[in-house]
């Protein structure tokens, strides 16, 4: 690679980089038809209620992929650094994030525990497993964290903006993590992400950006599953 082109990436981040280098993909994983059904008031209720019970499902597989990034983190980040902190703070949020589901399912009339993992849902799982394992680079499965929570973060932050139309009975969900310290958590993991790759090798490099874009793919996916469109 260029020497100007590598001092322009250590100025702005990796993760800004590839941001602007995959615009497309994360416009379509951040700007679903979905999400705009939710912000413009259209979404359909058999979508929603799809939407949750897969989420349900996800959330479950999230909790040991998250656990391994924070065993990574204990292991490679040195005593200075909060990455064990930050992933600690998102571990204990999801069990909060698990009651939800299952308060919101009960409302829905949804039996949670009757729902099977769709296919794209089945594919974004086993990418999650396939990360948890022990060769799988800090750098590597940090990155993967950071987009999966980023792109929750701009999706449902996009709902609740001035001039959406979101129902009232979904803002909350939107809420969840549309909220400014959910932001403030996806900023400090993106900053553990440029701060893992500044010292990434080459080959570790391309496989965090496989990843990332791996991510937004099921993300595009995941969302046409709950709009029906598999
Ligand atoms: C599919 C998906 N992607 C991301 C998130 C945010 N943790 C989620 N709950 N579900």
């Amino acid at each position: 690679m260029q020497e100007q082109a590598k001092s322009e990436e250590k100025k702005i981040g990796m993760t800004e980089t590839w941001l602007r280098k995959h615009r497309l993909i994360y416009d379509a994983a951040t700007r679903h038809p979905f999400i705009l059904s939710i912000r413009d008031a259209t979404v359909q209720s058999h979508s929603f209620k799809t939407w949750l019970a897969q989420d349900y499902l996800f959330v479950r597989a999230f909790v040991p992929f998250v656990a391994s990034v924070l065993i990574k983190a204990c292991k490679e980040s040195s005593d200075e650094s909060d990455d064990v902190e930050i992933i600690l703070g998102g571990m204990a949020s999801l069990q909060d994030e698990i009651s939800w589901f299952k308060r919101e399912a009960n409302k829905l009339d949804i039996s949670l525990s009757e729902v099977l993992p769709q296919k794209p849902n089945q594919k974004y799982c086993g990418l999650l497993e396939s990360l948890m394992s022990e060769d799988v680079e800090y750098s590597v499965a940090i990155t993967a964290f950071w987009a999966i929570e980023a792109v929750y973060q701009e999706s449902f932050a996009h709902c609740i903006e001035e001039g959406s139309k979101t129902p009232p009975q979904l803002k909350e969900t939107c809420a969840r993590w549309g909220n400014q310290d959910f932001g403030h958590y996806c900023q400090s993991i993106k900053n553990i992400v440029n701060r893992r790759l500044q010292m990434a090798s080459d080959d570790e490099l391309k496989k965090a950006e496989l990843v990332f874009l791996s991510v937004l793919q099921l993300e595009v996916e995941f969302w046409n599953m709950s709009s029906g469109n598999v």
